[in-house]
Parts: C-alpha cells; structure tokens; sequence
C-alpha cells in the first residue's frame, strides 16, 4: 500500500504552494509513493493541511549525486540542499527524489 500523506516543515509551504518547490528527497522510510497518485500534504510541525500533492516519480539517488538541478527544483544553493539534507537524514547515503506536481 503506497503512501497518501506527506509532511513538510512550514517553512517549505510557500515555496511548495507557489510551485517554486517540486521535489522533495526522502528517505528509506518515506519513499512509498505511487507515480501519478494523490497525496495530502500537511505541516510537520501542527499538521496543518495545506495542499494536494500529484506524485510524478519517485527516483533513488546517492547523497554524492545531488546537484545543481536538484537544488533549483527545492528553490535553494547547492550548499544549502546539502545542509538541510544532511541536517535531515545526518549519515544517509541513499535517498529518494520525490517530484511532485501541486493538484489543483
Ligand atoms: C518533515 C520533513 O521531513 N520534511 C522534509 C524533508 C525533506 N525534504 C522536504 O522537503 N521536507
């Protein structure tokens, strides 16, 4: 059974509602999203829902594999995908880009 909730810190909300944020990585534990299926998105923190989410695909990656292009997509630096992401999953090597479409 694929996932159909997916959290995000609030402080992701905007960039996500504008469409400046499509992709999310995740790890192991959250990558269980089925292509093409509609996902509810809520705040991490109080778990305020904020939007339906269409999940495009659902890709593994290698921390030492992201870049540029990922990092435009999370509307950040390179440097500053690698700091949230290591604060996020600290030692984690394999990952899960998750790229997403808002529902309207
Ligand atoms: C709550 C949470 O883990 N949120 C995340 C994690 C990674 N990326 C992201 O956009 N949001």
């Amino acid at each position: 059974m694929s996932l159909s909730k997916m959290t995000f810190f609030e402080r992701f909300e905007a960039d996500i509602l504008s469409c400046k944020k499509t992709i999310t990585i995740r790890d192991e534990l959250e990558k269980d999203y089925a292509e093409n299926s509609l996902v509810q998105a809520s705040t991490y923190e109080d778990d305020r829902w904020f939007c339906a989410l269409l999940i495009k695909s659902v890709e593994a990656i290698c921390l030492s594999q992201l870049s540029e292009f990922h990092a435009e997509q999370e509307n950040m630096t390179l440097s500053e995908l690698q700091t949230v992401i290591q604060e996020i999953y600290p030692d984690q090597q394999h990952l899960y880009v998750i790229s997403y479409e808002l529902a309207r």
